[in-house]
């Protein structure tokens, strides 16, 4: 080999190198200048920046929006703190307001509509006097290309949000909003008007009405100490909140009210409901089409809320849901050959135990569920069990001492020749408080107490004698007649 193409190989060679050399330092050195402009920009323009939109807009901003998280399953209470917190100054300074029905008949709650501001100071122990305000909106959520949001339907944020200065920072955030929340909470309290809700909306949703039940365990008849044992527990469950959190149980608790048609199970709910000053949630299980939709009518549920299912024997093929799935699904198939389409509810046992203690039964809190059944011995074991429903009630056929009550508090009598009559007829034979509530109440202007408890021991000896009769039929609950001609 000549020395030129020695020279030539190692030429080509090293120039190759040098331009690799130069390709790496160029790679490097822009890295470095980008790095340090990055961290220059970030010392110093930010800074410039941050100071130049300062003397253009001085004003921070803390936004409260409507929906917990990214999700939209639970309304934020830290909005409706706010609201609640706005409703005087909003009342007193916006120009134009949102009205809605309040707990007094007479009076509205009111909130400010799309665009409105209202201004609040800070107390002089948070700093005093300075004048910010509370804007409210309503925007549209931002589609979230990342994820492929776009094309979905844009649905309105409503929000609020709070501007106030730099310097007061540390005032509005330690001090300031944890006081808006608590004195919000506060008004809450104050305007809640209890809500019975239902799923009857075809979106798998709550429809609620204002729950205005009169009965009271007041006005329930029924073993005194039983009716003390259900008060005492009731009121335990509420103040539980610690121990529940000690023992690690989630803070809910299960009733189970059984008994014969009108011995008051329906009126127990009422009468617990307005006992813990609670909202209810009556779920028509037949119209939850599937086990998602139960979670999310589920956890739609506020606390402090009795989450009701009636006559639970009857709502679902629950009883059955093991043995009977062979002629389930026999129905399903002629239903589908008919051309038919399935309407029953698709919820199964499996999905109303993990509504009652799976893991999304937690959230929230301070709930109770209630069953209410004909037929307990209907039921499956697994659904009532101890822990599910905690606590078994039997409501029974009217007693002495449940008659006596029934007679203070239909005709206001004490005492009268005919209650050991009634008192010894109620042990030969079983009529329902309904029915002796029924028997009790005045028909026309001339009915009195005598009168009155003259006609329910006619109506306790007719039943003793159909009875003797084999009939057997005696007095019925209307509601039960209803369902036996249904
Ligand atoms: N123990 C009771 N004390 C006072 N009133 C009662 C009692 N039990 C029933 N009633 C009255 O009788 C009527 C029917 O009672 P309720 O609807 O609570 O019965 P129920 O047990 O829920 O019946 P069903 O099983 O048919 O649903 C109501 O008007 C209720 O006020
Ligand atoms: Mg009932």
């Amino acid at each position: 080999m000549d020395a030129g193409a020695v020279w030539g190989g190692l030429s080509l060679n090293s120039g190759v190198v040098l331009s690799l050399i130069a390709v790496l330092w160029a790679v490097v050195w822009q890295n470095l200048q980008q790095l340090q402009l990055q961290h220059f920009v970030k010392r110093h323009v930010g800074r410039h920046a941050r100071r130049f939109a300062a003397i253009v807009d001085p004003y921070l901003s803390v936004t409260i929006g409507e929906y917990d998280g990214g999700g939209r399953m639970r309304s934020a209470e830290a909005y409706k703190e706010v609201k609640a917190y706005l409703a005087d100054t909003t009342a007193r300074d916006a120009r134009h307001l949102r009205a809605e029905g309040a707990k007094d008949a007479d009076r509205l709650e009111l909130s400010m509509v799309d665009g409105e501001e209202v201004a609040d100071v800070l107390l002089p122990e948070e700093g005093g006097g300075t004048v910010f305000w509370w804007a409210y909106s309503k925007a549209p959520q931002q589609q979230d290309w990342r994820w492929g949001g776009g094309g979905g339907e844009q649905e309105n944020r409503r929000y609020y949000r709070l501007f106030f200065l730099d310097a007061h920072r540390d005032a509005v955030l330690n001090a300031y909003l944890p006081r808006v929340r608590r004195e919000g909470r506060d008004v809450m309290v104050k305007n809640r008007r209890r809500k019975l809700s239902t799923n009857i909306s075809v979106h798998q949703s709550w429809t609620h009405v204002p729950f205005e039940h009169p009965k009271t365990f007041a006005t329930l008849a029924m073993d005194p100490a039983k009716k003390k044992e259900i008060v005492d527990d009731l009121d335990a469950f509420r103040n539980g909140k610690d121990y529940y959190a000690q023992i690690g149980k989630a803070w809910k608790r299960g009733y189970l009210l059984h008994g014969p048609p009108g011995t008051g199970k329906s009126a127990m709910v009422a009468a617990m409901a307005n006992h813990l000053d609670y909202d209810v949630f009556d779920i028509e299980l037949t119209s939850v089409h599937s086990n998602t939709d139960l979670r999310k009518l589920f956890i739609e549920t506020t606390s402090k809320s009795i989450i009701v299912i009636e006559d639970i024997d009857c709502s679902l093929d629950l009883t059955g849901a093991r043995t009977k799935k062979k002629d389930a699904e026999d129905d399903n198939d002629k239903a589908a050959k008919d051309g038919k389409k399935d309407t029953r509810s698709k919820v199964t046992l499996s999905g109303l135990l993990n509504f009652i203690d799976g893991l999304w039964s937690a959230c929230g809190g301070e709930r109770i569920i209630v069953f209410t059944t004909n037929h307990l011995e209907k039921l499956d074991p697994a659904l009532i069990r101890r822990g599910r429903m905690d606590k078994h009630i039997e409501m029974g056929y009217c007693c002495g001492p449940a008659f006596e009550f029934l007679a203070r508090t239909y005709l206001g009598v004490e005492e009268h020749e005919l209650f050991a009559t009634v008192g010894s007829l109620l042990q030969e034979v079983d009529m329902t408080p309904a029915d002796v509530a029924e028997n009790l109440t005045p028909k026309s202007a001339s009915d009195d107490a005598d009168s009155c408890l003259r006609g329910l021991v006619a109506a306790l000896e007719k039943t003793k004698e159909d009875k003797a009769n084999g009939r057997g039929m005696g007095q019925q609950h209307p509601e039960e007649q209803d369902r036996v001609s249904e």
